[in-house]
């Protein structure tokens, strides 16, 4: 659906030369969400407004749906933004118009008939769970109603692509998962390719398929974000994980775990994907006898399933100890790290 080579933008300023964006290649496939991470100053904003050349490129090439964005002529250019719907973090509203009016607004750009318009518009806000707040104005919203005009008036046009531009670093956090759910939804509904743009971990574990990793303007690293969570490469992307996942030494050490757990086997669980082991602990309680002590850990939830570490503490015979650890091993995609073994 996207493909980005070569990407450049600079900005000269009376000091210096900054490289916001330095030689970015990218490819995004049609339907998926993309997470593209990095700290402020990054070059993110930079990037995916180059996307749809609200910045004007130094160099490369942008390709969407086959159109090359990079040699429109302006009038072209309008017509191509129609395909490409943009919400950003402080929503950008019409604060003199209504809902409805704030979601007609590109509808009325494009010079669809009014009786279409009104039809659209309906149904958007049906889309983005507004209805009954048709008539009230932006001053009269909650953050998340904003961002959710926000969304619908993105979507108007029936757009291939949408731009999210850190659209949920101003809202408290269950309203923030509240839009990424909706943001989710169209996504499965509508078959919309989305880009988006955050500073914040949490959201990419929760949505995206696929992250790119940002920093001084070049991707550093870039994959599944399963993959990712498993073996970030860069010290950014650990960074990134830990926001997460918590750093090492939040933990107790083992030895620590080790000294005060002198019963039965310590083993660390690492789950690594598989939705079908989240009910693991009480399966294995009621296949073999034994007793399992959750000790410590962390698991989060990927749009691919669970993925974190547990320590738990084995209590039980020798050999239901050695068939339970034998089952995980062989029989699950979870990892099995034996620590200590009392029998
Ligand atoms: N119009 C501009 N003129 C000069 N420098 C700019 C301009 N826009 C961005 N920059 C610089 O380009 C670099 C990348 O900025 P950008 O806003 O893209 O980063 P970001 O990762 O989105 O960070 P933030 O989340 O803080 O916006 C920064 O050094 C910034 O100061």
């Amino acid at each position: 659906m996207i493909s980005i080579e070569g990407l450049r933008k600079q900005f000269i300023t009376n000091k210096s030369t900054i490289h916001a964006v330095d030689d970015l290649s990218l490819t995004i496939k049609e339907g998926e969400i993309f997470g593209v991470i990095g700290y402020s100053g990054a070059g993110k904003s930079t990037f995916v407004r180059l996307l749809n050349r609200l910045e004007e490129p130094s160099g490369g090439r942008i390709v969407i749906d086959q159109q090359e964005i990079t040699s429109l002529n302006t009038k072209q250019l309008r017509l191509a933004r129609q395909e490409i719907g943009m919400i950003f973090q402080h929503f950008n509203l019409l604060w003199s118009r209504t809902v409805r009016d704030n979601i007609t607004f590109p509808l009325e750009i494009a010079g669809v008939p009014k009786n279409e318009r009104d039809e659209r518009v309906t149904e958007l806000i049906r889309l983005v769970g507004l209805t009954g707040r048709e008539t009230a104005y932006p001053s009269q919203l909650s953050g998340g109603q904003k961002q959710r005009v926000g969304i619908a008036r993105a979507l108007a046009n029936n757009p291939k692509v949408l731009l999210c531009d850190e659209a949920t670093s101003a809202l408290d956090p269950e309203t923030t998962n509240s839009i990424l759910d909706l943001l989710v939804d169209i996504n499965e509904k509508l078959g919309l390719t989305i880009i988006l743009i955050t500073h914040e971990m949490h959201v990419i574990r929760k949505i995206c398929n696929q992250v790119a990793v940002m920093e001084n303007g070049k991707i550093v690293e870039q994959g599944d974000v399963l993959d990712i969570f498993l073996r970030p490469q860069q010290q950014v992307t650990r960074k990134f994980v830990e926001q997460v996942m918590g750093t090492e030494d939040e933990n107790e050490s083992i030895d620590q775990l080790v000294q005060s757990y002198d019963q039965g086997k310590i083993v660390r669980l690492h789950f690594i994907g598989e939705t079908t082991n989240q009910a693991l602990i009480s399966h294995l309680a009621k296949k073999y006898e034994v007793d399992i002590n959750i000790l410590q850990g962390k698991i989060t939830q990927t749009q691919r399933g669970a993925y974190g570490t547990i320590f738990v503490q084995m209590i039980g015979e020798k050999t239901e100890l050695d068939e339970s650890v034998r089952f995980v091993t062989d029989d699950t995609s979870v990892e099995v790290e034996v620590i200590r073994d009392v029998n």
